[in-house]
Parts: C-alpha cells; structure tokens; sequence
C-alpha cells in the first residue's frame, strides 16, 4: 500500500521550523495542497518555497491560530477546502510554579488551547459538510506526566502541562463528535531536537531525534487508509512509537453509611490504590456505578483506621462550597475539627454553609467571590484564621453544546472558571504552603475530563487540563510537603442534575465523595500524590497510564507511513511488555535507547533474539534465547540495613543504619541485591565443563534510574547479554532489569559479568561489544590520587555480607573455597565494590551509575584502600589490598548524579 495524500488540503500550524515544517514537507511529498501557518512569515515561505520547489503546492498563512476562521480561510481560499488540520503551533513560558506570572500562564492557554479551539471550530463545519477530517493535537510528555524529562534540565512547565493535557481531553471529546461524519482526531506527545535540546544532546542522538523522525507517523494518523486512530494517544520520538491509554484500578467500596469517614478510607488505602485487577475504561459510562453503589448499601459498617483522621487545627479552603460537593467537604471538615473557608459566587449559599457550620459548633467563614480570585480566598483564611493548610478547588459550571454550534465564550468561561480558577487559588496558597513546608491540594477533575464526552469539549478540555497542572504541582511541591491530587467524583449536585436523571442525582450523594478527599488531604497521607482518583457512591479507584512497548524502527533510514501502518499492531498491542510510566524521563530512557546503539535498558526481555549477535556460536546462541520468568524481590528497611551494615555503614553513620533517621536510605549500590533471585537463576550447565566453584565475579555494572524505595516489591527480569569465549574460560555477562512491581517504573539496570574458570572453548566472540558506560577501560590519571580512603574489613565480613543475598558457598565454605583454588573463602566482590563505593559517596556525593572489574580476591579481614581520582562528571577509582599491595577492583568509575537526579537519589 502507498499512502498518496493527492486531492487533499493540510493545514499545519506553527510550520515555520521544526515539527510542523517537517509535517508540511512530509504531506506536500506525497501530493497534498499544504498551508504552511506561521507568525513568521519569513520562515513559513522558506518551507512554501522549498516545497514548490520540489515541486509542491503551498501556500503561507501568518494569522494567529487564535483567528482560526482566518487560518482555515486560506486553505478555503487557495484550495477550495481542508481535509486535515494539524494543531502544532505552541510556545512555552517555563516558570517554577511559586514565580510563575497570570500571563505566563495565560499566554500558554492562548496559544495552546484557544488556538486548537479556534482552527479545529473554523474547519469543523467543512469537515462535517464533506464527511471527513482529520485533526492531530500536538500534546507533550509534560502534558501526560507533569513534566518534561529532566534530560531536558526542565521544571517549572505547570501552564503548559496543563495545555498539552488539556488537549489530550480535547482530542477525545472531538473523537466522539466527528466519529458520525469521518472526521478522526488523534492526539501526538511527540519528543523531538529543538533550539532548546541542541545544547545537551549528543549530535549522534540529535540526529535522530530530528522532526523527520515523528512526521511518518502523523502522516499514517491522517490517511483514509490508515488504522482507526481517532481518539487515541501516542508518545514518540527517534523512530520510537508507543500508544498510552487510561487503566483503572478495582478500587474499594465503602458501605454509604455514617461509618464512611476518611478513617474507614485510611483504613483501606491499599485496595483503593490496587492495580491486581485493572480495567482499560474508554468511556464516562465503563463503569456500573448503579451496581457499585448498590453493593455498597449491603457492606457491613466501615472498619476505621486508628487514630482517627482528623483536622483539628488545620484551615482548609473550599471553592465551590455553597451547594453540591462542596458543601459536603466542608461539612465533613468541620466536623473533623477543621476552620474551613466557604467560597461561592453565591452569597446565600455561602451564607447558608457557614450557618449550618456555626450552629453545630464548628469554625467557618465565608469568602464570596469567583474561583478566580483566589488572593481574596486565601486573604479570608489569614485573616479568619491565620492560615490555610488544605485546599480543594471545587468551583465548576457546565456550558455543554455540540462543538458544532459551541460558542467562544461557552469554551471561554469553563476553561476561566475551571482552569484559570484552580490555577489562581493553587497559586495563592503556594507561597504560604512552601514556606510552612506543608500542604494539601484535591484539585477536581471529572470522567469526562479523563474519557471525553460529546457535547462537553470545553468541560473535557479545562478538566483535562487540571489534571496536568495536578500532576506539576504534586512534582514541584515534593520538596516542601505539598501533596497535590485530582479527584474525578460523580454525584449528584445542581450541577449534574441538569444532565442526570433525577433518581441519580437523589442516589449519588456527595457525602459519598467527601471521605476520599478528606483522606486525601489529611497528614495520614504522606505517599499518594500526583494521583488521578474516581469516585463515585462509596466508589473509589486510581487511574494511571498504561503505554505500550511499542515499536522502535532502525535508524538506518527514516521510517515511512506505510512501515507505520505494516507495525501498527506492535505499536499498539498492549500486553504484559506495557508499562505504566509516571515520568517523562522513562519516555526518553525509552527513546534514548532506540536511537543509541550502546544502551541496553529497556530491552524487550519477552523478545528471544533481543541480543543475536551473528559471531555467535550456536550453543551460545540457544542460551541467549533463554527467557527466565520475572522474578520478585521484596524487602524492607531491616533489608536496607543489613545490606549497609555488610558493606561496613557502622552505628554512628545513622542514615544508613536508623530506620528512624530522617535522612534514612539504602547505600546505592543495594541496587545489585534485589535481581539476586533472578540472575542467579539463569543456567550455566551449557558451558563445557561448567563448575560453580570455578565461577569468580569478573565485572558490575550498575545503573540507578529511580530513587531506591525504602521498602518495596521489586520484579527482575534477567537476560544472558553476551558470552565470551577467553580460551580456558568463559566470560557471561548477564542484564537484568528491576522495575517497581506496582508502577513498572525502572529503577536499576544491572549487567554482570561471571568469569568461570576452565569453561572456555565453546566458540564465538572472544572480545565484548562496546558496552558504552558498562565496558571497563579506564585509564587511570597519571597523577596522585585527589583522595585516598582506607577501611579494614572484618572477618566476618562476607559471612554477614551473604545474608544479603548471595549465598555462594564460596565465602563462608572453606572446603568449598578449596575447590575453587583458595585457601579460605573469598570476600564477594559486590561486598568490596559495595565498601568502595560508599568511599566514592562520601567523598563526592550521589552518584547514578557505577562499573567495576574484579581483578584480585579481597580475603575478610584485609584493608581495602580506594583512590580516587575526580575526572569532570566521572570519579575514577581503584580498589588495592593493602596487607598484599594487590589491586582488587580495577577500570573502576562512577558517574556522578547531576543536580536533578542528586535532588531524587
Ligand atoms: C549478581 C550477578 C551474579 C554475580 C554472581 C557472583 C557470585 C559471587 O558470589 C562470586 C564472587 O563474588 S567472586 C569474588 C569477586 N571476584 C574476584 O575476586 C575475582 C578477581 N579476579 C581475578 O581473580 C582475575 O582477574 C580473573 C580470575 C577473573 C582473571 O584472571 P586471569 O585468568 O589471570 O585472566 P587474564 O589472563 O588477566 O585475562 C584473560 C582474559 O579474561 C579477561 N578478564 C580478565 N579479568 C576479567 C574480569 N575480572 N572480568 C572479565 N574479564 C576478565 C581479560 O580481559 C582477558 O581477555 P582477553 O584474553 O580477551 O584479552
């Protein structure tokens, strides 16, 4: 199949450079009539003219993509219509939250969410009258997660996480509109090299991450012939492509009773929060709320955490609060012992809540005002009652309508009074929050801001949004205490009742809501933030992403839409390789490693050549097929413990060794222990005369992706990466990667390399690949080391270094050791690497990968001396016994954290 867009009209936004030049060219290429819009007009009819020049057609347009009916009016104008519209245009104003000005924030609204409105409205009716269209919204990893990677040196993107993930409830609304008249909209988180990137990446990795590398894909999105996509949601990047869909998981009921307090919600947080049993929800009605609730009614009374979640003390501000949800919250709060602030635009309503608080003994004041003016809700707080702790941006209105016949200010006032007013009120408790390093956010969100809804792309698109800046603030608010969640609750309020049933609205009471959000919001709740809940009738579950392993194409070439439409099954199937992502910086991991030909994360452990390397010989080709099942690990603080005490962390150094010390964590280099159950399980019976007591730990690379839990379950899965033959020994070096078993988050990848003695001559490669940061070859300055530490082993070091994980005989055997040729047992090498690393930490701090060659056996009981040498990022080191003056741990470095992975190590 060859995919011709002949006879078709593009419109592409923001197409005077990067993405949006590359779509232009991309479409042009294959016989579409583009219009190439751009504020700068100068750049736009560069693309103009290389396009005809190649003999395309094209034409500029230099309106703001806020004068839609102006952009689309040039596509009518020049070529009698569009059949396509590519939303790209966009502009960023990154600020940390705290300094962030409206105007920032609204110019990001502007361009990023007017703009979309305003084309995608002006091409609607065309698209409709012609039966078919085809939209893409350019959406962001920053959007999805809250933040761009970190690669990228960002923070501070709350406005426009909020716009790309606006877009994303954007784009899912206008899939159910234009579904009856063809018209499909898609929504791209495309990661691609700008003016911004060029500074930090590698020029191989630029290259890849070029514009030309995403523009197939949006191609394919658009043909007629092409896979239904419409709806959906695709991250990229370099030739990668995977598609992110919402998962749910079972949640928890709650008998709907007196008993239903944030106590009996405390009490039960772990199956609220329970991935065990997922659904893959699509719509606001995938879930039997009716038969949730009924079930509810049956339970036998709440069991309630103890002590009691309370408030005593505590401020909390609640927009919206004259009626509905928000009442309820407020009740519920004050009851709890909190002062709570009631704002409304309604007067009476505020009046009334405040009433009904006073006269049953609680604190309440009224702050009546629009959502928007959060100073003047936060000024109420100080001076009622010298503080604000919590709040919950509640404040909503519904303006729905067909896209078709919505008006501008229909969009306008529910993105200013959802949007813009939990912007304002998160942004006038911020400073206060951060200052008395705590707080707690319940933004409010809704199903239909998560799965979209015809006849609500202005609520969808503010509701969407919300949960972007949600997940910003939950990011930069961890350093100060500030949890930030969304909660999509369904009840029945003056606001529903104008679109439900009136049994619903009477059945669903938001006092069924109120529990959640009071635990949410309670000190009880320390962990959840960034979190995405529905809750409905005694209901109550998380809702995360869930992204495919996708598919990554070879960089030889720049794929085409047809290779798109060839994998479309692999770019979509999701299956036990999908992941659920909480960060950006996975998705460049993801994209990292498809564009590097020296990185070896995120392989496809399920996929048997994954690591074919045609100097294999056969037997080593076999073993490499091999696929050991995932293997869990789970440990605690004792676990962490005992791991620094066997590395020599003594009773004084309290943060490795107090589970109690504040700054309390394991040594990093406990990233070698948890895929102990898994490697070890590998099979060695292949090589020719295999003996387990000739096998010597040869090298340790060790790479930390994540901060390591405290506790946790861990799943490892283990691969054979490459089998070396040296002659009279074999050298395997195996990958495993350990991932958190709840968010399939990676946190530590490790490659090892076992030298067995007398098991050499099957054949193959004698000389490893390239590893990249893995390989061992550090030249040594030639300079005295910059320092020097020195540590003497106990003699029973390796008896209680085993107890972590590695029982080798080989350590604590000696008849077993005799057989391997020593004279008593050896100390692991991870116990050595383990000591001499926490040296390098000491000396200069966090680090985030560490590799090693073990050239000499330590013996429990030696002095082991570590010389460092600080080279740039690299600490090179090397480990010598000083009773024999042998050196132990040899082409030794570690890269050090940089500032942002330090902040999150
Ligand atoms: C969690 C994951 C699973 C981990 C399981 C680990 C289980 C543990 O319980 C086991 C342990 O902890 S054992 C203790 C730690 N290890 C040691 O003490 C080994 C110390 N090293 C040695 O004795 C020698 O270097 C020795 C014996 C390794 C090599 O010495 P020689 O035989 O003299 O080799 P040499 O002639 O110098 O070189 C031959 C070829 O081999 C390569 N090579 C050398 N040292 C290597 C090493 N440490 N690792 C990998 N390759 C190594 C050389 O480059 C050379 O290759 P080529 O011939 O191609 O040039």
């Amino acid at each position: 199949m060859s995919l011709s867009f002949k006879g078709h009209t593009v419109v592409v936004t923001g197409a005077g450079g990067g993405l949006g030049k590359a779509y232009s060219l991309a479409f042009a290429s294959r016989g579409a009539n583009v219009v190439v819009n751009d504020f700068n007009g100068e750049a736009a009819q560069k693309v103009v003219d290389e396009i005809v020049k190649a003999g395309g057609k094209a034409v500029v347009n230099t309106s703001s993509v806020t004068d839609g009916d102006a952009v689309i009016k040039t596509a009518v104008d020049n070529f009698g219509t569009v059949t396509i519209l590519i939303n790209n245009a966009g502009i960023l104003r990154d600020r940390g939250f705290k300094n962030m000005s409206d105007k920032e924030w609204d110019q990001i609204t502007e361009v990023h969410l007017h703009g979309a409105f305003a084309c995608t409205k002006a091409a609607w009716p065309i698209f409709r009258k012609q039966k078919f269209g085809r939209v893409i919204n350019t959406a962001s990893a920053a959007g999805i997660y809250g933040e761009c990677a970190h690669f990228f040196g960002n923070f501070g993107q709350a406005n426009y996480s909020a716009a790309k993930m606006g877009l994303i409830g954007f784009t899912k609304t206008l899939a159910r509109e234009g579904a009856k008249y063809n018209i499909k909209s898609s929504v791209i988180a495309p990661m691609a090299a700008s003016a911004m990137t060029e500074t930090i990446m590698p020029a191989e990795m630029l290259k890849q991450m070029s514009p030309e590398y995403v523009a197939p894909f949006v191609l394919s999105l658009c043909h007629p012939d092409a896979p239904d996509a419409s709806g959906k949601l695709f991250e990229l990047g370099a030739g990668w492509i995977a598609e992110v869909r919402w998962e749910r998981s079972d949640g928890a009921i709650f008998k709907t009773d007196a008993s239903f307090t944030p106590s009996a919600v405390k009490q039960r947080w772990s199956e609220v929060i329970d991935f065990g049993k997922p659904s893959y929800p699509n719509a606001v009605t995938d879930v039997d709320s009716v038969g949730k609730l009924e079930a509810a009614k049956k339970l036998p009374s709440n069991p309630q955490a103890t002590p009691e979640v309370r408030f005593d003390g505590q401020t909390v501000i609640i927009t919206g609060a004259g009626a509905g949800l928000g009442r309820a919250y407020a009740l519920m709060y004050a009851k709890l012992g909190a002062n709570v602030v009631i704002n409304d635009v309604s007067e009476k309503g505020a009046a009334g809540v405040v009433d009904e608080i006073t006269k049953a003994g609680g604190k309440a004041a009224a702050a009546v005002c629009s959502a928007e003016d959060g100073e003047k809700i936060v000024a109420v707080a100080l001076e009622k009652f010298g503080g604000v702790h919590i709040l919950i941006a509640n404040a909503g209105i519904l303006r729905d309508k067909s896209f078709q016949s919505m008006s501008k200010a229909e969009w306008d006032a529910v993105i200013a009074v959802h949007l813009r007013g939990t912007y304002k009120c998160a942004k006038a408790v911020w400073p206060i929050f951060q200052k008395q390093k705590y707080g707690r956010i319940v933004n409010t969100c809704s199903q239909v801001g998560i799965y979209g809804n015809f006849g609500q792309v202005n609520y969808s698109t503010a509701k969407a949004a919300i949960i972007g800046l949600t997940k910003t603030l939950a990011i930069e608010g961890k350093k100060y205490g500030i949890i930030a969640n969304v909660i999509a609750p369904s009840a029945g309020t003056a606001m529903t009742s104008t679109v439900w049933p009136q049994e619903m609205v009477d059945a669903f009471k938001p006092d069924f809501v109120a529990p959640v959000v009071g635990y949410l919001t309670s000190k009880d709740n320390t962990e959840t933030s960034g979190c995405i809940f529905e809750i409905s009738g005694g209901w109550a579950a998380q809702t995360r992403w869930q992204r495919t392993a996708g598919h990554g194409f070879p960089h030889d070439s720049v794929y085409t839409p047809e290779d798109v439409v060839a994998k479309w099954k692999d770019i979509t199937t999701f299956d036990s390789r999908s992941t659920h992502p909480v960060g950006s910086n996975e998705t460049m991991e993801h994209i990292w490693t498809s564009s590097s030909s020296v990185a070896f994360t995120m392989v496809n452990f399920k996929d048997p050549n994954a690591f074919a390397d045609p100097e294999d010989s056969k037997i080593v080709a076999d073993a490499k097929k091999h696929v050991e099942p995932p293997v869990e690990y789970n440990y605690t603080e004792r676990d962490i413990i005992l791991y620094n005490l066997g590395v020599g962390a003594t009773e004084k150094e309290l943060q490795w060794t107090f589970e109690g010390h504040e700054d309390f964590a394991a040594l990093p280099t406990f990233g070698v222990i948890p895929q102990f159950p898994c490697s070890t399980g590998l099979p060695m019976d292949w090589l020719p005369n295999y003996n387990p007591a000739k096998l010597l730990h040869g090298e340790q690379y060790l790479k930390i992706h994540a901060p390591i839990p405290e506790s946790g379950s861990l799943v490892n899965e283990a691969r054979i990466l490459e089998a070396l033959d040296k002659g009279k020994a074999a050298a395997i070096t195996t990958i495993v990667e350990t991932r958190d078993k709840s968010s399939g988050k990676l946190i530590f990848e490790n490659q090892s390399t076992v030298f067995i003695r007398g098991a050499g001559g099957f054949g193959g490669r004698r000389q490893g690949k390239d590893r990249g940061a893995a390989s061992s070859a550090n030249e040594l300055p030639k300079r005295n080391p910059d320092a020097v530490v020195e540590e003497r082993t106990a003699e029973s070091q390796a008896a209680l270094y085993r107890l972590s994980g590695d029982y080798n005989p080989l350590h604590i055997q000696p008849e077993f050791a005799a057989i391997g040729g020593f004279d008593k047992p050896i100390l692991h090498g991870l116990c050595s690497m383990g000591i001499s690393a926490k040296h390098v930490l000491k000396t200069y701090g966090p680090y985030k990968d560490i590799k090693v060659r073990f050239a000499g056996v330590v013996y429990p009981g030696e002095t082991i001396i570590t010389e460092m040498w600080k080279e740039g990022t690299k600490v090179i080191f090397r480990v010598k016994v000083k009773e024999r003056n042998l050196v132990a741990l040899a082409a030794a470095a570690v890269t050090l954290a940089d500032d942002t992975t330090k902040a999150k190590l």
